[in-house]
C-alpha cells in the first residue's frame, strides 16, 4: 500500500486517486445494490463504504450515520453551496449526495472506496473522475425489480411509481458504466463483483 500522505493543495482529486481507488455501485432502485454492498462489506470489512447524506426520512430500523446522514433540504442546500459534495442529485423528490473529504482522505490514505449512489451522480463520478470504475447492476426483469421494490415494503405507493419510472430510464443508461452485472441469484451477482474488484 501507498504511504499516507497529506492531501496537497496542489493535488487534483482525480491525482488523489491514483493512491487508492474510486468504485461507483450503481443501478436502479430496488435492483439490490445495497444488499449487495452490505454482504460485500461483511466479506471484505477493508472496503470503505461512503456514509452518503440524504434529506429523505429514515425508514424504519435506519440509524443517522450508519445507513445516511439525515438531513434538512435547507442545510443540504448549503452544503452544496459550500461544495461539500463530491457529485449529488436529486432523486424521487429527496436529495442525495457523497460527503467530499471523508472519500477524498480515504481514497489518499490507499483505501478502495465504494459509492452505492443513483445514475446522476454516477454519471457525475465519472465525468470528474475518469479513473473510477462503474459497475451497473441490473434486474433479470422489470417485473422482477417490481416485486424487489414492492417486496421490501419501505416505501409509500407513490414513492414506488416515482422510482419504478425513474428505473425505466436508469435502465437504459447500463452501456454507459464500465461493468454490467445482473443481480438475479444473489450470490452469483456477489461474486461477479468480487471478480471484477479482487481479480
Ligand atoms: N438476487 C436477489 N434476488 C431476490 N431478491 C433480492 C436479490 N437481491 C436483493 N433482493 C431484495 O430486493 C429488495 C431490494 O434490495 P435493496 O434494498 O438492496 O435495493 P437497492 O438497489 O439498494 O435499492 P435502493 O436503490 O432503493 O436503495 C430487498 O428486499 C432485497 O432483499
Ligand atoms: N447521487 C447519489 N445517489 C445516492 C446517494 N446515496 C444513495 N443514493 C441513491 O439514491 C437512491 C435512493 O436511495 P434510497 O435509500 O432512498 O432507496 C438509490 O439509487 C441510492 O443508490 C448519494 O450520495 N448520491
Amino acid at each position: 500500500m501507498m504511504p499516507a500522505l497529506p492531501i496537497q493543495s496542489s493535488a487534483t482529486t482525480e491525482e488523489c486517486l491514483h493512491l487508492g481507488r474510486l468504485i461507483v455501485l450503481t443501478g436502479p432502485s430496488g435492483v439490490g445494490k445495497g444488499t449487495l454492498m452490505r454482504s460485500l462489506l461483511e466479506r471484505h470489512p477493508e472496503l470503505y463504504y461512503s456514509v452518503s447524506v440524504t434529506t429523505r426520512s429514515p425508514r424504519p430500523g435506519e440509524i443517522d450515520g450508519k445507513n445516511y446522514y439525515f438531513i434538512s433540504r435547507s442545510k443540504f442546500e448549503q452544503l452544496v453551496a459550500e461544495g461539500e459534495f463530491l457529485e449529488w442529485a436529486e432523486f424521487a423528490g429527496n436529495y442525495y449526495g457523497t460527503p467530499r473529504e471523508a472519500v477524498l482522505n480515504q481514497i489518499h490514505s490507499g483505501k478502495l472506496v465504494v459509492l452505492e449512489i443513483e445514475l446522476e451522480g454516477a454519471r457525475q463520478i465519472r465525468a470528474s473522475f475518469p479513473s473510477a470504475l462503474s459497475i451497473f447492476i441490473l434486474p433479470p426483469s422489470f417485473d422482477e425489480l417490481e416485486k424487489r421494490i414492492r417486496f421490501r415494503a419501505q416505501d409509500s405507493e407513490e414513492a414506488i411509481a416515482r422510482r419504478l419510472l425513474r428505473a425505466q430510464e436508469e435502465i437504459q443508461a447500463a452501456d454507459e458504466f464500465d461493468i454490467q452485472i445482473v443481480n438475479d441469484d444473489f450470490e452469483t451477482a456477489l461474486n461477479d463483483i468480487e471478480m471484477v474488484l479482487f481479480k
